[in-house]
């Protein structure tokens, strides 16, 4: 279970801010729902330890994880900014968080390669980021975070930019996720990533 338990989270200056309260078992897509401006990036960033909560706990399977670096948590995260290595090529840049090193083995070459043709980007693994076309660099970045097999997946706006083929596919990637028992935290505005992935809502 990834528990938010009375997460409190004010930006600095601000005088208003949040306070979360949610749960998601193992297995499940819980959707972050609300209209622009609302927090959707800023909770997925609390659980992501890229902002500090001003007070309460997050926990996984009972564990507090508040106080863990952004590095150090079971989670991995997709946000607009794709965060790609520019002077790694596509394949590393996947590979990043299967192992410690940058070098990749051939077995690990052969899945990125598999996971490339499933996303249609079938020979990219040799491209540099500079190369890839948004669209394409999403992609990317989004097999990266599930390759990393953590037991959460924060998703912002994962599809975007994506043509109906390429989402169907890491859709249906992202529904193999939750069947190993990943926890899947979604902010989307498409309509159809919530109603394909998401088995709850939290409104904010
Ligand atoms: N670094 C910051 N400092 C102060 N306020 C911020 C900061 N980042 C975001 N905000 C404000 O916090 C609120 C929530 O922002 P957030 O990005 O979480 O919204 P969102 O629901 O993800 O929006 P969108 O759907 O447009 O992406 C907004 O009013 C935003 O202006």
């Amino acid at each position: 279970m990834l528990e938010l338990d009375q997460l409190s989270f004010r930006y600095p200056g601000q005088t208003t801010g949040w306070q979360f309260g949610f749960s998601v078992a193992p297995g499940h897509c819980v959707a972050v729902h609300g209209a622009s401006g609302t927090g959707k990036s800023t909770v997925l960033n609390l659980i992501a330890g890229f902002l500090e909560p001003d007070s309460g706990a997050i926990r996984l399977a009972g564990q507090a994880i508040q106080n863990l670096s952004p590095w150090e948590r079971p989670v991995s995260s997709v946000f607009q900014e794709h965060n790609l290595f520019e002077h790694l090529d596509v394949a590393t840049n996947i590979g990043l968080g299967l192992h410690s090193g940058l070098k990749l083995t051939s077995d690990q070459r052969q899945m990125i390669a598999q996971s490339l043709d499933r996303a249609g980007l079938a020979g990219f693994g040799y491209r540099m980021p500079a190369e890839l076309s948004g669209g394409q660099r999403q992609r990317i970045a989004l097999l990266r975070a599930i390759l990393r097999r953590k037991p959460v997946l924060l998703l912002d706006e994962p599809m975007t930019g994506l043509d109906p083929d390429a989402k169907h596919n890491l859709r249906t990637m992202l529904l193999e996720e939750k069947a190993r028992g990943a926890i899947l935290v979604l902010a989307s505005h498409d309509e159809e990533d919530r109603k394909v992935l998401a088995d709850q809502v939290w409104n904010l």
